[in-house]
């Protein structure tokens, strides 16, 4: 640790002697590997970029040069060579080091990052910005091979290869991975680019871009390759000058090839190939299970958990889907690039032929099963709510519009905890509610979700059913496929002066509040249709009503209450409970509901607080 110590910015990195980089290191791969294993995170990205992140900082004069990480979940090096090397044991927990770029974290996080393929987007506007202001800075781009299926990041590459006065260079971080293995054709690309790599080096011999000993063999292999037609990679062709394939772990190699880089003019393109896990045999045999970690023994690695815990809603979605599929031939399962956290894997073993991953490509996967809706196909698409919002134009003009048959299974729905503000689930209520032809539903507990899994399946439209992050209450499953009766809640509790209309993971702290309070509660089910016929009827029979959602409350599911009051000209108090008008940021969940006051308590003290004043009334006009 007597390298790192003394690195509180990259301007110290720049600093030392290049022969101390690959000690540094190997310094910083022991201090990933043991910070991250006592506080969970995305290690086997991070254990990748090591010399990455080095090289990039020791080269480029940042935060004046602009590095802007793809996705953000392998910037920990990043985040230790940037001063925040003491906060590392608060990653991903509250008021903590997040564990994606912030702009308001440091100066050397240019651009907020998460949700992925935005990178190259935003360091082209960065250049071009530079370029207009007459600035000589650099803007960098570092995006995964997955990443780069995503149709944002083909956009923008296709709007920067034309400019070719803007410094900016797109770095292809390539380790043949994305959180499971890459799929589509542009992994087929590069795994064929990297095969004729002598070649692509060849071509670039001219360039002088290659350091010393890269370069005599290319020089050599140029030779070998005269009178050859080497074909100009994707890349040239897109207007990028590429450079590459080179390797990402050899300093050696990554510091001349920048320094080189540096001096040139206009869009370049840096093609390093890394290996995901790197440096920790057991993530480099396992890159998946290390994507992203709990906390684990290093020596030990991580170990399936001794005593099988509460079924989680992923686990209820995986085995319906499977259920489903063994039932109904036309079933097909898409995914967008998120296997495993959409409990995918058994599905994928069992029918491969009606399994798609359409790589991160979220737009795709929504308008992909609005296609085969068209032919007959029953297709689900399984998403987390944060990257369906990716997808939502495609599903208002090609699926809703069109009234198409596709079942979308929504996931994280709700604060999420560890990944924070980007990848919380706060608007699918909100943003899926106001679309004509939406079936929407939450379930209050596993059962439910199972037999919403199945309403929405049979029902001839476009229907959601959004589940939270992790275990439910523990309810017992029934394995038949039976359905819910579509709009209809159910009063859970029966009391007198205060109705909670619940939706979803709210019904459980409701119920629990109310005993205190002597509320009925029902479990809404249906955020959309409303039952109508139960608001109306809860408003009759009490005096105070309440609304409690785990999404936000402006658009929510009490707006939708609320409306339906005003459109029954029915004046009474409404709370309504919710996520506020404002990012949540990461930390535990359990923490974070509390805060939002999205516990039975803190549902109980909102509800006599408003209701013990009296006077607050919430008269919800009609228009
Ligand atoms: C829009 C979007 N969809 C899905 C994800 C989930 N996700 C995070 S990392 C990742 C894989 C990225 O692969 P790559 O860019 O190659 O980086 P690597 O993990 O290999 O370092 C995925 C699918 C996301 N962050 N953003
Ligand atoms: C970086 C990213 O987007 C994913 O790795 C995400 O962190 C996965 O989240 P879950 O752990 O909820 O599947
Ligand atoms: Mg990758």
């Amino acid at each position: 640790m007597k390298l790192l110590e003394t690195i509180n910015d990259p301007a110290d990195l720049r600093n030392l002697p290049r022969t101390q980089l690959t000690p540094l290191a190997h310094e910083l791969r022991a201090y990933l590997l043991d910070s991250v294993s006592k506080t969970g995170g995305h290690l086997s990205s991070n254990l990748g970029t090591v010399e990455l992140t080095i090289a990039l900082h020791y080269v480029f004069n940042t935060p004046e040069d602009r590095i802007v990480w793809d996705v953000g979940h392998q910037t920990y090096s990043h985040k230790i060579l940037t001063g925040r090397r003491h906060r590392m044991p608060t990653l991903r927990q509250h008021q903590g080091l997040s564990g994606f770029p912030k702009r308001d974290e440091s100066e050397y996080d240019t651009f907020g990052t998460a949700h992925s393929s935005t990178s190259i987007s935003a360091a082209l506007g960065m250049a071009q910005a530079a370029k207009l202001k007459g600035e000589k800075r650099h803007a960098i781009a570092v995006i995964g091979d997955g990443s780069m299926t995503a149709g944002m990041a083909f956009e923008a590459l296709n709007n920067a290869g034309v400019e070719d006065d803007v410094n900016l260079l797109v770095v292809l971080n390539d380790n043949d991975m994305s959180i499971s293995p890459p799929v589509g054709a542009l992994n087929r690309y590069l795994a064929r680019l990297m095969s004729g790599q002598f070649y692509a080096a060849a071509k670039n011999v001219g360039k002088s871009v290659l350091p010393g000993p890269v370069l005599e063999l290319a020089k050599k292999l140029e030779e070998h390759a005269k009178g050859m037609v080497v074909p100009a990679t994707m890349f040239e062709e897109f207007g990028f000058n590429y450079i590459g394939p080179i390797d990402g772990h050899d300093l050696e190699s990554l510091i001349p090839t920048l320094e080189n880089i540096r001096k040139l003019k206009g869009p370049q393109f840096l093609h390093v190939v890394t290996r995901k896990g790197q440096g920790y045999k057991l993530a480099e045999a396992e890159p998946i299970l290390y994507h992203g970690t709990g906390k684990f023994n290093p020596v030990e690695g991580i170990k399936p958990a001794s005593a099988p815990s509460k079924i989680t809603y992923t686990e209820v979605f995986g085995n319906w889907l499977c259920d489903m599929a063994a039932s109904d031939s036309r079933l097909v399962g898409i995914t967008p690039a998120m296997r495993e956290g959409s409990g995918m894997v058994r599905f994928h073993q069992q029918y491969p032929q009606r399994y798609f991953d359409v790589g991160i490509a979220e737009q795709h996967a929504v308008t992909f099963g609005a296609g085969l809706a068209t032919e007959g196909m029953k297709p689900v698409v399984a998403i987390y709510s944060t990257f369906l919002q990716r997808g939502y134009d495609q599903l208002v003009h090609d699926v809703a519009l069109q009234n198409l048959d596709v079942t979308f299974a929504l996931d994280r729905a709700g604060l999420v905890g560890a990944d924070g503000a980007t990848h919380a689930g706060n608007y699918d209520i909100a943003y899926l509610r106001c679309i004509p032809n939406m079936v929407v539903m939450a379930p209050s507990d596993e059962n439910e979700c199972r037999t919403m899994l199945t309403t929405a399946y049979r029902y001839p439209g476009p229907a959601a059913v959004r589940y939270p992050r992790g275990a439910g209450i523990g309810a017992p499953l029934q394995e038949e496929l039976t359905t819910v009766e579509i709009g209809k809640g159910l009063v859970k509790r029966q009391g007198k002066g205060v109705a909670i209309l619940a939706f979803g993971s709210m019904v459980a702290p409701s119920l629990k509040a109310a005993e205190e309070l002597g509320a009925t509660v029902a479990d809404m089910r249906f955020v959309k249709p409303l039952d109508v016929e139960l608001v109306r009827r809860l408003a009759k029979e009490h005096e105070h009503l309440v609304t409690v959602e785990e999404g936000c409350i402006m658009g929510g599911a009490g707006s939708a209450v609320a409306e339906t009051l005003a459109a029954e000209g029915i004046i009474k108090p409404l709370l309504m409970l919710g996520l506020p008008d404002k990012f949540i940021d990461h930390g535990d969940p359990a923490l974070l509901l509390a805060s939002v006051g999205l516990d039975a308590k803190g549902i109980g003290k909102s509800v006599r607080e408003r209701f013990n004043l009296g006077e607050t009334r919430l008269v919800v006009n009609n228009g």
